[in-house]
């Protein structure tokens, strides 16, 4: 496990979300840097994403998770950033190919369309699944413009 702490951010609507996710990650040994918001107050969400990104890209943290309604807001702010390949992930399988064959380091979980025990499968899947290399990594080389 990377002793690095995990990014975690969300929206107004993902905030509950992002409250216990980070409690599962607490409870299974993860540290966690809390990018907010910090409360259920409409909020936009590029204010939390970009945050969290640029730690990502700067090298400071490796990996995150990311909490909207539909994913959809999160995933596009985050991948605006050089170096991140942010994934949606509404089950735990997607969650497994996006680190098994992009090499994902953020997971955006869509609060609105799954359940708590479905986001915490979901990211543990993300934390815990290998990127295959081989093909994929000749394939992940040209994501960067
Ligand atoms: O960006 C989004 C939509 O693709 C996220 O799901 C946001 O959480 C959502 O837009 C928030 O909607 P709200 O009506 O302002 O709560």
């Amino acid at each position: 496990m990377s002793s690095s702490p995990i990014a975690l951010g969300s929206d107004h609507a993902g905030f509950a979300y992002k409250q216990l996710l980070a409690q599962w990650l607490r409870d299974n040994g993860y540290q966690v840097r809390d990018f907010g918001t910090d409360s259920a107050a409409s909020v936009d969400y590029p204010d939390f994403v970009h945050p969290l990104a640029a730690a990502i890209t700067s090298g400071e943290l490796e990996r995150g998770i990311l909490v909207c309604g539909s994913a959809n807001g999160v995933c596009i702010t985050a991948n605006k950033h050089q170096g991140i390949r942010a994934a949606i992930a509404w089950e735990p399988e997607l969650a497994a190919l996006a680190r098994q064959h992009n090499d994902a380091n953020i997971v955006c979980v869509p609060a609105r369309f799954v359940s708590e025990d479905a986001a915490r499968t979901i990211v543990g899947t993300f934390l815990t699944t290998a990127f295959e290399g081989g093909r994929h990594q000749t394939r992940v080389s040209k994501i960067d413009c």
